[in-house]
């Protein structure tokens, strides 16, 4: 008796025709460039917003991520190639509107393609870039030659410093808590280390957004970056110096100083402009700095 036939059977390679015959390996390497395009599609939407979406790592855990490691390391891996990939895909000229449209996972094959593993490269989206491979090199070659560079490491430093991703800094307040036990803490969640220049600033990944921390809420960390922090390490104020703040609202240098010279001492803090004064004012409690003498004119 013939059997009947069941819904789908005249069409059986209608979905995703390939994805049978894919070995395991390429499989979860083409599901973990899908979800890394998810991920990489956000921190970019929120990069043009100039909104904070959360850490790669904080998207990364999310529970649709199926393959964690892999979608991390694509993700990092895409960003820092990131300037380079998108000047490729602009000399080259080769994506039409509909692959345009999904630009994210673009990036990611073509990380792949030029620096990552071609081998596993299955899919559609996969196909199609490999077709175009000899255009991409040559776009990339042509890129070291107008660049003036040999290798794709100093075409990376080639690119001015604000088309790459910056780190984050945040300053522990050592009045309040001291770096050792906020790096214990910030290590269950972040990657992060210890400047070597200024030895109470934390740097964090690009994109971390610690706005909401409690050990940001609380005080014991201000967020602040490099070169505002270095001001009152340059000056090296000792306990019981006396030092004049000239500019001080909202005041991250005030409390810095305080903190450096452990609360003891007097700091001068003027301030012209009387709305910022009381920004300086909730700096100065909330750092639970004692030592500042405000002067508003
Ligand atoms: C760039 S902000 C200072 C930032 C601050 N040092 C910090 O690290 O948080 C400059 C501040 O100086 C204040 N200011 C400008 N001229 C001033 C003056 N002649 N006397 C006192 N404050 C002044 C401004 O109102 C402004 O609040």
């Amino acid at each position: 008796m013939a059997r009947k036939k069941a819904q789908g059977d005249t069409k059986p390679s209608a979905k995703k025709p390939n994805q049978n015959r894919l070995s395991s390996a390429e499989r979860s390497a083409l599901f973990a460039r899908r979800e890394s395009a998810k991920v990489l599609r956000t921190i970019l939407q929120g990069d043009a917003r100039r909104q904070a979406v959360g850490s790669i790592k904080s998207l990364v855990y999310s529970p649709s991520v199926r393959n964690k490691r892999a979608t991390y390391a694509l993700v990092c891996q895409t960003l820092k190639y990131l300037p380079v990939i998108k000047d490729v895909f602009h000399t080259a000229n080769v994506l039409s509107s509909k692959w345009k449209r999904q630009e994210e996972l673009m990036y990611i094959i073509l990380y792949d393609i030029l620096f990552g593993q071609e081998a596993l490269l299955a899919g559609d989206a996969e196909k199609f870039l490999l077709q175009k491979k000899d255009v991409l090199q040559a776009a990339l070659a042509k890129l070291l030659v107008r660049k003036k560079v040999k290798h794709v490491s100093d075409l990376m430093t080639s690119y001015k410093f604000s088309d790459l991703p910056k780190p984050r800094y945040a300053r522990v307040n050592t009045l309040k808590m001291d770096v050792e036990s906020s790096l214990f803490e910030f290590k269950e969640q972040y990657e992060v280390c210890q400047d070597a220049m200024v030895p109470d600033l934390l740097i964090f990944p690009p994109r971390t957004d610690l706005h909401d921390h409690p050990l940001v809420k609380s005080g014991s960390v201000f967020l602040q970056g490099k070169a505002s922090s270095m001001v009152a390490v340059a000056l090296g104020p000792k306990p019981r110096w006396e030092v004049i703040d000239a500019c001080a609202a909202p005041g991250n240098k005030t409390v810095h100083l305080a903190a450096l010279m452990k609360g003891n001492g007097k700091i001068i803090a003027c301030e012209l402009n009387k709305e910022r004064v009381k920004r300086l004012k909730d700096t100065v409690e909330l750092a639970g700095a004692t030592s500042i003498l405000l002067i508003a004119f």
